[in-house]
């Protein structure tokens, strides 16, 4: 370690879905030092996909010391950690040992696609919707806790003796930080909480027949706290020597970390990651919104004991990962920024177009019976067209949210504020203002997700005061304005919607 530091900081743990990173901010939000340990991505069979949770938190103490010596911190230059993960994320540990029972079950597992067949039923579906604001979808926490319980020799037994704790990653990561073992605190935050499809969004607590009805006992949930207060101090173990005493102040999910560190914060502001999956939140305010347009209803975040604000938010499986897919499947690109020439190397997309619903559709459809299809091809099309037609897929995946946002809230977008790793490609940033007939905006520091961690940290400590100290410090990197004829735009996006439709029923049962 160096004496270079200069605290005050605040650092934030991001649980991803590939990794794990820790990020250390200081008062202006500005990036200290960061340090990033990828994990395994476990596939047992076609659908499923699993992480080894103790492996996830040997690599989040390993990514928190890395970022402190980066930093050249000290322990007292840490006012308080923050805490973002991938969201439904679903895993449980022994509360004795302290040891992960099985693998987690990742979000993009289609394992309880039946479960949640079995679970609904049409009637079932509405009253879901309305307590929860979820569709019934095996994207959620709540059936694959039920899966693991009811597939996992002697967990039923064990969950309803009290001997199992149930945990998102921010669940598992403040458990450890707090004591594990010797006295971890076993919480939740609201916006993880909202994805479980077991909490009622009114009140914000588990909702006991959802519960009852899944199968999943109410002794192996954690207790619901809000995003933004201290849960406990980090104790023992190896980050004890590092930081012990240091609050751990923060949980939010990532998405919703974006959206607190994009400081949208008034309603009707919304922004979009792009990242292996896309998500985008709006700000709707003290108002719970029933969406009637296929976005689910979710917790933004609650600061303290304020008022939680709700978000709309429409969930995109497939964007990033089918540029992946173009690389390691296809071998058509080698690396992910390659497709950005390829497709720049035609003048449009030949007449292809690529819906990438590799394992269903997500919003606004939520239709597991969906395939990804590849529509329009004729002799012309080559592979630079539809390298354009991936890139396009993600901009009107896009179009079709906001068009059900603006259905939904009454809001027209005003701007998009964007993030994550398909944002540095110009070409499709361009066509996504042009498709959105709307300016595009990104942020100097585009690690909005750890950004926003350690804002709602900061605020529980006092190192900000208000969230209005939190918008000065968000300044414009890069803007993108419409510029494309309407008819055209109303004449590609009536192609995409064929293209998607042509994707449906394509799974029998
Ligand atoms: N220049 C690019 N053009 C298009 N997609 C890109 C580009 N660079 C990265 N990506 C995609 O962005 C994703 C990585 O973004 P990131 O925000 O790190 O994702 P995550 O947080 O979900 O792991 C990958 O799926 C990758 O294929
Ligand atoms: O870890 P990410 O960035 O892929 O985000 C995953 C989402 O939280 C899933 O809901």
């Amino acid at each position: 370690m160096t004496d270079s530091h200069t605290g005050p900081f605040i650092a934030a743990i991001d649980q991803g879905t590939t990794s794990s990173r820790c990020i250390v901010f200081d008062r202006d939000g500005r990036i200290v030092a960061v340090d990033q340990k990828e994990h395994e991505q476990i596939l047992p069979k076609p659908g499923w996909v699993e992480h080894d949770a103790a492996e996830i938190w040997r690599n989040v103490q390993e990514v928190v010391a890395g970022a402190m010596v980066k930093a050249g911190a000290r322990r007292d230059d840490i006012l308080a950690i923050g805490i973002t993960n991938q969201r439904e994320t679903t895993m449980l540990w022994d509360k004795h040992t302290g040891q992960p029972v099985h693998n987690a079950i990742v979000w993009q597992d289609t394992r309880t696609d039946q479960l949640c067949k079995q679970l609904g039923g049409d009637a079932g579906q509405d009253r879901w919707r309305r307590e929860t604001g979820l569709p019934l979808a095996a994207y959620f926490a709540g059936p694959k806790i039920a899966w693991l319980l009811d597939n996992v020799e002697g967990l039923r037994e064990k969950a309803e003796a009290g001997d199992l704790l149930f945990g998102t990653m921010d669940s598992w990561v403040i458990w450890n930080l707090t004591g594990g073992v010797n006295g971890g605190v076993h919480v939740t935050d609201v916006t993880n909480a909202s994805r479980t499809l077991l909490m009622n969004l009114e009140d914000l607590s588990w909702n006991e027949d959802i519960a009852a009805e899944m199968g999943v006992p109410l002794q192996v949930l954690p207790e619901i706290r809000s995003s933004s207060e201290t849960y406990g101090e980090v104790t023992g173990g190896t980050l004890g020597q590092l930081l012990g005493g240091v609050p751990v102040a923060s949980a939010l999910g990532d998405q919703q970390a974006a959206l607190f560190g994009q400081t949208c914060y008034s309603v009707g502001e919304a922004k979009s990651t792009y990242g292996t999956g896309t998500f985008m939140l709006m700000n709707t305010g003290e108002k719970l919104i029933h969406s009637e347009s296929g976005l689910l209803t979710t917790v933004g975040y609650r600061i303290g004991d304020q008022d939680p604000v709700y978000a709309l938010e429409g969930s995109i499986a497939v964007t990033g990962s089918l540029v992946q897919w173009m690389r390691d499947q296809m071998g058509l690109i080698k690396t992910a920024a390659e497709i950005e020439t390829l497709a720049a190397s035609v003048e449009d997309n030949g007449g292809a177009y690529f819906v990438p619903a590799f394992s269903g559709l997500f919003a606004p459809y939520w239709r597991s019976d969906a395939r990804g299809v590849i529509a329009g091809l004729t002799r012309y099309v080559t592979k630079a067209h539809i390298a354009r037609a991936v890139l396009e897929a993600t901009a009107w995946q896009t179009r079709e949210i906001t068009d059900a946002m603006t259905k939904d809230s009454g809001v027209e977008l005003s701007a998009l504020k964007v993030d994550g790793g398909m944002t540095s490609n110009n070409l499709l940033m361009q066509f996504l203002a042009d498709v959105l007939d709307a300016p595009v905006v990104r942020p100097m520091v585009a690690e909005t997700t750890c950004l926003g961690a350690a804002y709602a940290a900061g605020l529980a400590v006092g190192f900000w005061d208000t969230t209005d100290d939190l918008r000065a410090n968000w300044r414009r990197a890069a803007e993108w304005t419409p510029n494309m004829d309407p008819d055209l735009r109303d004449r590609e996006y009536k192609n995409w919607l064929k293209a998607v439709e042509r994707t449906m029923g394509w799974l029998e049962d």
